[in-house]
């Protein structure tokens, strides 16, 4: 039986994360603007299922719950090991991961959950661990992204609301809601989210999983 660690609660079953990913033909679509490559729903399945099969991979995770919409990203990434859920059309990031910590809490309702950004390709399984250690020494905790404005990871042990503020300015949404901030360094895979070329190179300095290695040298040979 996985344990969640030190600061431990009633259900040591480990994590259930939940990963949002919206249609993959509208995913992206910033990367997709900057790189002039249109749509790149490769791109963003990549990302999701190098980090979907990262965090599968860490001990102090149960099991992964992805609330999609699009039939492909499910059944990739349900081939992965994750539990595909859909989405509640038309309702939103927050609404959507509030959705699925439901999904996992009517089946276990001591679980310990966390929303996981499903752009994060150079995803570590032990730094993930090390962040998810470190939150279940608070009721709700969060991880600030690279870029420091937003939000890759909001962990809410059993009997804690997640209660999800994901968008602009989340850093300072999740901290003004009560979470507390994760303040760990060395931990940059697991704050490395993908929206720019920028954000990309970064996640290729640090190095990423397969699948978005090829897909990222494949945009670059269509440049
Ligand atoms: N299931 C679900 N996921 C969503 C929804 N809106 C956004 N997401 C996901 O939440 C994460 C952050 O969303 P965004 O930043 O809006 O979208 P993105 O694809 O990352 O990037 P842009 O298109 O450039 O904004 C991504 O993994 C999205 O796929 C939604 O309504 N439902
Ligand atoms: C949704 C968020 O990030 P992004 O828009 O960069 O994906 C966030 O940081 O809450």
């Amino acid at each position: 039986m996985r344990s969640l660690g030190e600061g431990g609660c009633a259900d040591a079953g480990g994590w259930s994360l939940v990963v949002p990913l919206k249609p993959l033909s509208r995913a992206k679509s910033r990367l997709a603007r900057e790189a002039g490559a249109g749509p790149t729903p490769g791109l963003a399945l990549a990302f999701a299922q190098d980090t979907v099969a990262a965090a599968l991979a860490c001990p102090a995770v149960r099991d992964v719950v992805v609330v999609t919409d699009d039939p492909l990203a499910g059944a990739e990434l349900g081939a992965l090991g994750a539990r595909a859920v859909r989405d509640e059309p038309g309702s939103g990031l927050n609404a959507a991961l509030a959705h699925g910590a439901r999904v996992v809490r009517q089946v276990r309702p001591g679980a310990a959950v966390a929303a996981l950004n499903a752009d994060l390709p150079a995803l570590r399984p032990t730094e993930l661990a090390r962040v998810l250690r470190t939150a279940a020494r608070s009721p709700r905790a969060f991880l600030a992204d690279a870029a420091g404005v937003g939000t890759t990871l909001l962990c809410a042990l059993p009997g804690t609301e997640l209660a999800p503020a994901f968008g602009a300015l989340s850093r300072a949404r999740h901290r003004d809601s009560g979470a507390t901030e994760i303040p760990l360094a060395d931990v940059d895979s697991v704050r490395r989210d993908v929206d720019t070329v920028e954000d990309l190179h970064a996640a290729l300095a640090l190095g990423v999983g397969p699948r978005t290695a090829a897909a990222a040298a494949l945009l670059a040979a269509s440049d």
